[in-house]
């Protein structure tokens, strides 16, 4: 492996390994899993609710080839960014000896003895490897799932204290899907881009060679799911995030006109939102939607969440081909890495990235 350009953004305090803490079978859980911090995570099932727009990619490509003039798909992917800032894609064109490989693997890898996932165990001060998101006090109440994160692009960035220490098959399984999901990331980012009107290459140009990581969720079952919650709400400090639902168990809810919205995630499709990062690069015409993942009492449940993002070194704030006579930038400007870095602080006080990027007038 070439010499790593390492970054560490923001670490995490030690906090005990749910799995393990779920192996207990307590009829109760600790308190700092009762999420009196969040609103209440079950919703009543309730038929009227509107489910998240479907992209089929396939339409997006052909029409990209016969040139057409403003297309249906592509109409539709630009309502579904700005009225929901999720989507469900169809038709992504991976095949699914990729997909099942990546889903196996994963699987696999949660259910190693402890000791061995935790040969890549996060550093204190670096969120990289295998154990919780963003810890940042004693008191913090904790979500119900532990998370392996790990960068796959660019090169540079990769740790071989992570890489070396995986079990080969799932190293091997991921950097096929990181690339091919890439392939599929760049294709949805320049209809992105084409439903704004900003020009293509600057999108590409934004993307390309960007800082990229994979998330691997694993929510255990939860005796007390009414008031414990998986990944608690937020919106994702990315370009565009792509998700893979790994078995059958659902609990993704995305806010949608200030509902909680299920996700069911139809077989074969990914689920699709835009990250704070693209709502800046839009100039606020597309959304970065709070969402969460609810646990339950019976099945565990595990999920893989792509991340996209520009280069660490790239300057983002609204596209510069979106801005001319009468649009006016209403966002600041600022590095991706310390987008990155002001995050972490942020985090601690509980502030809206893009709310604080917005320019006062
Ligand atoms: O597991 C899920 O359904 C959501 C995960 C998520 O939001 C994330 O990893 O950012
Ligand atoms: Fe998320």
């Amino acid at each position: 492996m070439e010499e790593s350009v390492q970054v560490a953004l923001g670490g995490s305090l030690t906090v005990p390994n749910v799995q393990e803490l779920a192996k207990q079978r307590l009829d109760q859980i600790p308190p700092r899993y009762i999420r009196t911090d969040q609103e209440p995570p079950l919703i009543s099932a309730d038929p009227s609710l509107p489910t998240i727009p479907v992209i089929d990619l396939q339409n997006l490509l052909n029409i990209r080839e016969t040139r057409g003039s403003f297309s249906t798909e592509l109409e539709r992917l630009r309502s579904a960014c700005v009225n929901w800032g999720f989507f469900q894609l169809i038709n992504h064109g991976i095949s699914s000896v990729v997909i099942e490989k990546m889903k196996q693997e994963v699987g696999d890898f949660f259910e190693l003895p402890l000791e061995e996932k935790q040969r890549v165990s996060q550093h204190p001060n670096d969120a990289e490897g295998y154990g919780h998101t963003h810890i940042t006090s004693h008191e913090q109440k904790l979500n119900w799932a532990d998370m392996l994160f790990v960068t796959t692009n660019p090169t540079s960035a990769k740790k071989p204290r992570i890489y070396d220490n995986l079990p080969d098959s799932l190293r091997e399984a991921m950097e096929v899907y990181a690339a091919e999901l890439r392939a599929v990331a760049m294709t949805i980012l320049e209809g992105l881009a084409e439903g704004l009107g900003m020009t293509v290459g600057e999108m590409r140009e934004l993307f390309e060679d960007g800082y990229e990581g994979l998330r691997m969720n694993y929510y255990p079952p939860c005796p007390r799911p009414e008031v414990a919650i998986g990944s608690h709400a937020h919106s994702d400090t990315t370009g565009l995030t792509i998700l893979l639902q790994v078995n059958q168990t659902n609990g993704l809810q995305v806010r949608h006109e200030g509902k909680w919205v299920p996700v069911k995630p139809l077989p074969d499709a990914f689920i699709v939102n835009i990250g704070d990062m693209l709502e800046i690069i839009s100039n606020g015409e597309y959304h970065s939607v709070e969402h969460r993942a609810t646990v339950n009492m019976d099945d565990h449940r595990i999920t893989v969440a792509s991340f996209f993002n520009p280069k660490l070194a790239a300057e983002i704030g609204p596209a510069r081909s979106l801005i001319g006579p009468g649009k006016v930038p209403l966002f600041e400007r600022i590095t991706v890495e310390e987008l990155f870095r002001d995050f972490f602080a942020r985090l601690i006080k509980g502030k809206s990235f893009v709310e604080s990027m917005r320019i006062k007038v």
